[in-house]
């Protein structure tokens, strides 16, 4: 893998029990003061582990939100590294695509009035994906790990990390919790990001 751009500072680990497993979390710490999660099962080193590098998305995550398909993936990550018994999910801060919770909103606004999450995004001014996965790299290598499964529909993420020497040696399809508020975004998503839905 290609060197460190971020300096990552492990900052803590400890147990986290969930309804799925008692996992450990640990948190790292990179340049720009934000704190990353791992939140890993079992032994990771040996046959390729299955893993999810998941992007923060606080109303999806953690409110429950139905606009998207975060909670649902972030769920369905965790109960299948519980059903596999090893495995790590990277729980990345990089909410809205990498612009922020503020914006993120302000994209949802620009949505609620007909814009898709790609035309808002440029609206705003950003691009349709802000996210840097150096990051992600080299949290692997912080882990140990440069052969992964990864549990992803997104062909960004694969490519950006095959590009920085991860061998991804299976990528696992994960559910992309089709609702009616998230119907059109998963469809945005489908044509104009190329994510691989329906299909493993
Ligand atoms: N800017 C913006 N960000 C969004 C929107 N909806 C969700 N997000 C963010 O998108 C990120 C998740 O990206 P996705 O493309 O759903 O998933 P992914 O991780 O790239 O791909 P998968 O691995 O297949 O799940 C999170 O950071 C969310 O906060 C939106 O409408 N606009
Ligand atoms: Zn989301």
């Amino acid at each position: 893998m290609k060197g460190p751009k971020h300096k990552l500072e492990r900052i803590a680990e400890s147990r986290l029990p969930t309804p799925f497993a008692e996992f450990r979390i640990a948190i790292y710490r990179s340049a720009d003061g934000k704190e990353h999660v791992v939140v890993a099962l079992g032994e990771l080193s040996g046959e390729p582990p299955l893993i999810r590098i998941h992007s923060e998305c606080l109303t999806g995550d953690a409110l429950f939100s139905l606009r998207c398909d975060c909670g649902a993936q972030l769920q369905s990550a965790l109960k299948r590294i519980a059903e596999e018994g090893r495995g790590a999910v990277l729980y990345l801060r990089q909410e809205g695509r990498g612009i922020g919770l503020g914006n993120k909103i302000r994209a949802y606004e620009l949505q609620d009035r007909g814009a898709d999450t790609v035309e808002a995004n440029h609206q705003l001014g950003f691009p349709d994906d802000a996210r840097e996965y150096s990051l992600a790299v080299e949290l692997l290598r912080e882990l140990g790990l440069c052969r992964i499964r990864l549990m992803t529909n997104n062909p960004r993420k694969l490519d950006a990390l095959v590009r920085d020497g991860v061998e991804i040696v299976a990528r696992v399809a994960i559910e992309s919790g089709r609702n009616p508020y998230n119907e059109k975004y998963l469809d945005a998503k489908a044509a104009k990001l190329g994510h691989l839905l329906g299909s493993e």
